[in-house]
């Protein structure tokens, strides 16, 4: 959770994403909105609901991206789903439900970083005494042990070979009981099962002393780590902290006049809404609140309206917000101005084989002019546009950069309209190229 000012929030956003101010902005007070109720007496904090948001825009302009932004600012616990999945042949009524077990995995994965940071230096001495351990065996003398652990603190023992034995992975595979779709609740590990009747499984792995540091360091930290605690702290980031972003939530717009696969989507509607107005689902670590979760729905709502949604659901959706189709001059910037913008990327990996690659002002201009004009002519699919473009620009290059090293390259206007001048100007072709 952050305790980041709206405004404060939106200068966050602005140094990844260009524009759409007002999405933003509504993100940026629904975020605020939460450190506000936690700030709450605990009778009254039940009460406030998170005014969940519906954006609406077309594809490739920044919903998502602002979402993902915002949920990694507030360390929440976040899950993008396309609503259509629901509407697919096989789908049973309550898979829905699976959208809150997700998010608890992707809140544990979360928690067990920050609980592992905590415990780095105590899982490192352990691992360290696994290494020696693996160096002089179980029962060399303290002093042996003592002069290897100096050796290894000195980074001697490095590229020495040793072999080390860990937790077999891949032991944690649950599997469903059949008929019961979606019901993690009678989900049994095999691993837990065998782990508890035989103390867990182990593999012997031969690697270097460097190389099985990591390795021993997760294994030792996950010993330190309460689990327990641990799964607590999940679920409740899920249920004060947690962001589901609902892609697509127009395709399941029922519209009158219609009979057949519509049913089904008004029918994804109302399974999703007790998600959305809160409730209880069952999960393998226990019950998981939906109270307070953040929906964030996202559409481009081209046929559909968002008053084709159930009257419920628009209802859980109160705040609206408009992001508008990028221009050639959004490009530009999303290209040049933001932090990790693809072109200081491409500038960034080109580096690391000895290519110092340079791009002209004009070189921006004509790629941006380019990704605009394909997306008018063959199909607007957003900023996606630009990486397809410049993948195109770099390709010669990234191909033989391994073989420069030592070399400027100059990319200027000429080099891109060169490139890709013609195949821009023939729509049946870039819509397989580009
Ligand atoms: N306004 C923007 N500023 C910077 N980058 C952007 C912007 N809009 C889109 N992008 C980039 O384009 C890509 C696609 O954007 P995003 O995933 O947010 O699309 P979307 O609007 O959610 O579309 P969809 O509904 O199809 O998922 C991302 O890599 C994102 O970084």
């Amino acid at each position: 959770m952050t305790d980041f000012s709206p405004r404060e929030i939106v200068s966050e956003l602005d140094r990844h994403i260009v524009g759409q101010k007002e999405a933003k902005r509504a993100v940026a007070i629904a975020l605020r909105n939460r450190w506000r109720r936690l700030q709450l007496p605990e009778d009254l904090r039940e009460e406030v609901l998170p005014k969940n948001i519906l954006m609406i825009g077309p594809t490739g302009v920044g919903k998502t991206e602002i979402s993902r932004r915002l949920a990694r600012l507030a360390n929440a616990p976040f899950l993008k789903i396309e609503a259509t999945k629901f509407t697919e042949v096989g789908y049973v009524g309550r898979d829905v439900e699976q959208i809150v077990r997700d998010l608890v995995e992707v809140a544990i994965g979360l928690v067990r970083e920050v609980k592992r940071k905590d415990v780095q230096a105590k899982a490192h001495l352990a691992a360290e005494e696994r290494v020696v351990t693996a160096l002089v065996g179980s029962t060399a003398s303290p002093n042996t042990r003592e002069s290897f652990r100096k050796k290894l603190r000195d980074g001697e023992l490095d590229d020495k070979e040793i072999e080390i034995e860990l937790q077999a992975s891949g032991g944690n595979m649950p599997f469903e009981i059949p008929g019961m779709p979606g019901g993690q609740i009678g989900v049994v590990s095999i691993g837990d099962m065998l782990g508890k009747a035989f103390g867990g499984r182990t593999t012997t792995k031969r690697t270097t002393v460097k190389d099985s540091y990591p390795l021993l360091i997760t294994e030792e930290s996950d010993k330190l780590v309460d689990q327990e605690s641990l799964v607590r702290e999940a679920i409740d980031a899920v249920e004060n902290n947690g962001i589901v972003f609902l892609d697509e939530i127009d395709k399941i717009c029922a519209r009158e006049g219609r009979g057949g696969g519509d049913v089904s989507r008004e029918g994804v509607q109302r399974d999703l809404l007790p998600l959305i107005e809160g409730t209880t689902v069952a999960t393998k670590h226990g019950p998981v609140k939906t109270d307070h979760i953040l929906f964030i729905a996202s559409g481009a709502f081209h046929v559909a309206k968002p008053s084709d949604l159930l009257p419920e659901l628009q209802g859980r959706l109160p705040i609206r917000v408009e992001l508008g189709a990028l221009t050639r001059e959004d490009f530009r910037r999303i290209l040049t101005d933001t932090e990790a913008s693809l072109i200081r990327q491409s500038v960034a990996l080109m580096g690391t084989e000895g290519v110092t690659l340079i791009f002209t002002d004009d070189a921006i201009d004509a790629i941006a002019d380019i990704a605009a004009e394909v997306n008018s002519t063959v199909e607007n699919i957003g900023a996606r546009r630009l990486a397809t473009v410049l993948e195109r620009v770099l390709d010669e290059i990234s191909f033989s950069a391994s073989d420069r090293d030592g070399e400027t390259i100059t990319i200027d206007g000429d080099h891109v309209r060169g490139h890709l001048g013609d195949l821009a100007r023939n729509a049946d072709l870039s819509r397989f190229v580009l």
